[in-house]
């Protein structure tokens, strides 16, 4: 059997000294769509920007492997070459660079040499993908989300994921500020990516967003952990009674007690 597309094994993470994600493990096979939910604060973001090589956090121990590979020891572009995708729950926003010639420029980094998608084809494939999201072509000449609505960024961050194609794509909190429309088109755009070939894990805090992407596993975390495992209707309890029975049947204190004891 192949290597899974993703696997994190006993992760330890800190940001300036203070651990946020404490032993966490996850492994997601291709063509798989994993989902993280978990209360605010408990490290899902972190989790994301850690793996994608962000150098504010500490990776104290544990391992990441990307079909076998060490994440961890790979440069942050390197990650992304190797089928790496962060879309991010705040994207940042370039001046001076339009939105086409970054994903050109991105596309192209990750190739050989001789080997870059011609500007016809990738002409083609932009039109194409902006069809499917319904984006209007004006996106592509404007500055890399340089004044774009907040909807607009994420239905951006999806734009990407579809013209680069990764391997394994983590998505942070995508559906938030997106109307419902948008919500449906979004979706539309990641369920475009489906296949064997790709592996996906969705950090978001509504079940609303799962209704349009059906995830085969929904995680929780909580104290930088996964806590508890199942299909989609672990989101939709979640949805209909909160976080409190998890931590009633986990035994799991209050985070803010925990702080308040530590001090
Ligand atoms: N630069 C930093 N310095 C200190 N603490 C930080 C820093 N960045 C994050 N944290 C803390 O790490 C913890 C986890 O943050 P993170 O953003 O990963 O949580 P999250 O689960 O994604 O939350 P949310 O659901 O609100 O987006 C929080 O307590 C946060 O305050």
């Amino acid at each position: 059997m192949s290597a899974p597309f993703l696997k994190i094994e006993n992760l330890h993470v800190s940001i300036e000294g203070k651990e946020i994600l404490k032993d966490f493990s996850i492994e997601i096979n291709g063509g798989e769509i994993h989902a993280i939910m978990g209360p605010n604060g408990t490290g899902k973001s972190t989790l994301a920007s850690a793996i994608m090589g962000h150098p504010k956090y500490e990776i104290t121990s544990g391992s990441v492997t990307m079909n076998g590979e060490d994440v961890l020891e790979m440069e942050v572009d390197e990650r992304a070459q190797a089928g790496l995708f962060l879309a991010m729950q705040y994207p940042s926003e370039i001046s001076g660079i339009t939105n086409a010639d970054f994903l050109r420029s991105a596309i192209n980094a990750g190739r050989e040499e001789g080997e870059e998608l011609s500007l016809m084809k990738f002409i083609r494939k932009l039109d194409e993908k902006m069809d499917l999201l319904e984006m209007d072509q004006q996106f592509a000449q404007r500055y890399l989300n340089e004044g774009f609505s907040g909807g607009e960024k994420k239905r951006n961050e999806i734009l990407q994921l579809m013209m680069l194609e990764p391997k394994l794509a983590i998505l942070d909190e995508i559906d938030s500020g997106l109307d419902i429309d948008a919500l449906k088109v979004v979706s539309k755009g990641v369920n475009a990516m489906r296949g064997s070939e790709f592996g996906c894990l969705i950090i978001t805090h509504y079940q609303r967003l799962l209704d349009y992407i059906k995830p085969d596993k929904v995680h929780v975390m909580m104290q930088g952990r996964i806590v508890k495992s199942g299909g989609s209707e672990l989101a939709q309890r979640l949805e209909a009674e909160g976080y409190d029975w998890i931590k009633e049947e986990l035994g799991i204190e209050d985070e803010r007690v925990n702080v308040n004891q530590e001090a």
